[in-house]
């Protein structure tokens, strides 16, 4: 049956080691969003999104993708709203994507997949003292995905494209002090939402999942910036970093919502 199955899928995955699905986990990340099945939610509010651009900190090369990193010591860069009961704040960003254009976003659509997806990672600040602590629970996290297509260059996106080759490596760092991150954010309202977990380790079922239905378009200069950094650090055999997204996991007793019709 499907708990047998679900099990045997419990295998690591070469990637980072992690078991691809969390045992007993019924709130995984990512899954297939189907237009289709996902219900229309009127009480859904407008998603509002306030970003400071001076919070910006650094970019860093954590050996799985590469983050900005907010100050997130304060209230200055938050989201409010869309199905969230309290204000979130930035903590960072990241992406996902894939070694040709023909996959590598986490979420996919009516089982399409788009080259990349942007994670705006935000965290409960209201409630829990701390991100770590956050993590651990239900209402802790709010990720604003934003798949990403081939189309026209991204004018926004190239500030981030030409600081990659400085943390091409592994735990290499740069300083990014300015960046205002809703440049990257479809101006269109339109959004599905679901419970969800991290599609990394600690993979915690934290995550109120926050996806825009339009993507935004970049170039294939800016998706080749992306698969030219590295999972390895400095010195070590050099291993390209793509397809750094985890598989589809099963929706189980989960309704998308939309905010639209
Ligand atoms: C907190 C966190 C960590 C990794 N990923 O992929 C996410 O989307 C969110
Ligand atoms: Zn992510």
């Amino acid at each position: 049956g499907a708990c047998c199955s679900y099990r045997l899928r419990d295998a690591l995955h070469p990637l980072w080691q992690s078991p691809l699905t969390i045992p007993g986990g019924t709130r995984q990340s990512p899954i297939n969003i189907q237009w289709r099945d996902s219900v229309y939610d009127p009480f859904l509010k407008p998603l509002k999104i306030s970003y400071d651009p001076t919070t910006c900190l650094h970019i860093w090369n954590n050996g799985y993708s590469f983050l900005v990193e907010f100050d997130d010591s304060t209230d200055r860069s938050v989201i409010v709203g869309g199905p969230l009961e309290n204000q979130y704040r930035l903590k960072q960003f990241h992406f996902h994507w894939g070694a040709i254009n023909e996959w590598g976003s986490e979420h996919t659509v009516d089982s399409k997949f788009y080259p990349a997806e942007l994670h705006l990672v935000h965290w409960n600040a209201v409630v829990y003292p701390t991100f770590e602590e956050a993590v651990m629970e239900g209402n802790g996290l709010a990720v604003i995905g934003v798949f990403l297509k081939l189309g026209a260059h991204h004018e926004g996106l190239q500030t981030l494209v030409d600081a990659l080759p400085a943390v091409k490596h592994k735990d290499a760092v740069i300083e990014f002090d300015v960046f205002d991150p809703s440049c990257l954010i479809p101006s269109c309202p339109d959004y599905w939402t679901y419970a969800g977990s991290l599609t990394t380790p600690p993979l915690t079922e934290s995550v109120t999942w926050i996806i825009k239905k339009k993507p935004i378009e970049v170039d294939e200069n800016q998706l080749e910036a992306f698969r030219m950094l590295l999972f390895t650090s400095d010195g070590e055999e050099e291993k390209r970093m793509v397809d750094n997204f985890r598989p589809l996991q099963p929706l189980m007793n989960r309704t998308v919502r939309s905010s639209f019709q």
